[in-house]
């Protein structure tokens, strides 16, 4: 990052388009530095009446399913038809390895390659909060660059496809075709989050298991829906190693859109994201602000010792800490 950063810059160079400013602006809103905080905010300010054209869409699926290999064949796909793909990433579990496994290039040969797309790996700082907000403000400066497919990728275990859901405008569940312990193998919770979903590999002796694969998924599917859902989240089948099935998968996500539009429900789902964003982001900073703090730090340890031996009850200890929360930060 340079060492003096010139917004109007910045601004001009990701409205233009330019990968080499695109790449700072989002190395500025992943940036956790206090005086970068601002500077990035500024710099959103300034794209924000260039986005909201794009379509977002939310990709998961457990390790394993063919994430990378579905998103290089659906991008390149999408970028030979016209459309300019951005690919953003959403896992926190990189922070433990200290580097990120989602959105390697590596992973998309062929995107990474792809003058029409641009793929980020997910950011590594952090906790899932922190994660989440830099990849939603990634989107702003993809959206504002002119990618109008935004594809953001999130592991298929964890809260992250909660937090990934929570930025999108359609979710895309990927999933294999184990028939009978299938559903065992997807979360419920994960599954109430797809609008469309696909069975990945039907080719060579999958094709038919993938085949029945859904159709029991699609049962099970239907089970989860309100009788008067506007939206039926349909169970398809793919091979991304083959290019097959993916236009129609492509063609579902564009209904939900679609009907997302014609309901009005896609401007209220993004207004809502908004809020839900912003009170996000105050419980974060608020629990980031009570575990710094200098007292809560200094009984919290001994706290903790006298709820592990009962001789404090949890809620005695949690009056304390928030009382200790109250004292003015600075001692004085
Ligand atoms: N037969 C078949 N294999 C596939 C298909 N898609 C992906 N694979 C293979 O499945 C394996 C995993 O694919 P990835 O794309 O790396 O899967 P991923 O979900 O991104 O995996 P993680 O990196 O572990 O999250 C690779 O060996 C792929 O070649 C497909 O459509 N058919």
């Amino acid at each position: 990052m340079p060492r003096t950063i010139d917004i109007e810059e910045y601004a001009k160079g990701v409205l233009d388009g330019k990968r080499a400013y695109i790449a700072r602006a989002i190395t500025l809103v992943e940036s956790t530095r206090p005086d970068h905080h601002d500077l990035a905010q500024r710099l959103l300010v300034e794209l924000l009446p260039h986005t909201g054209g794009a379509r977002r869409i939310g990709i998961s699926g457990v390790p394993g399913v063919g994430k990378s290999t579905f998103i290089d064949a659906l991008g390149t796909m999408l970028t030979g038809v016209g459309h300019k793909v951005a690919v953003l990433a959403v896992d926190p579990s990189s922070t433990r390895t200290g580097g990120s496994i989602l959105g390697d290039k590596t992973r998309m040969e062929r995107l990474a390659v792809d003058p029409d797309a641009f793929v980020r790996p997910s950011p590594s700082a952090g906790t899932l909060g922190g994660v989440a907000r830099a990849t939603r403000e990634s989107m702003v400066v993809m959206e504002a660059a002119g990618y109008d497919v935004v594809l953001v990728e999130t592991v298929g275990v964890g809260q992250s496809e909660t937090a990934v859901a929570n930025m999108v405008d359609s979710f895309l569940l990927l999933s294999l075709a184990r028939t009978g312990d299938q559903l065992q193998g997807i979360k419920k919770g994960v599954l109430e989050l797809a609008d469309v979903v696909t069975i990945n590999k039907a080719d060579g002796p999958h094709a038919r298991d993938a085949k029945s694969a859904a159709r029991e998924l699609a049962g099970a599917l239907r089970l989860l829906q309100p009788p008067d859902a506007p939206w039926n989240p349909p169970v398809l089948t793919c091979s991304a190693r083959e290019y097959t099935g993916l236009d129609v998968v492509w063609e579902r996500l564009e209904q939900h859109r679609r009907v997302l539009e014609a309901t009005g429900a896609l401007h209220a789902k993004r207004r809502d994201q908004q809020v839900d964003w912003t009170w996000s982001m105050v419980r974060d900073q608020l629990l980031a602000r009570l575990h710094a703090h200098p007292e809560v730090r200094r009984l919290g340890p001994e706290l903790e010792q006298r709820v592990r031996e009962g001789t404090l009850t949890a809620t005695l200890a949690a009056d304390q800490l928030l009382e200790a929360f109250r004292a003015p930060a600075d001692g004085g």
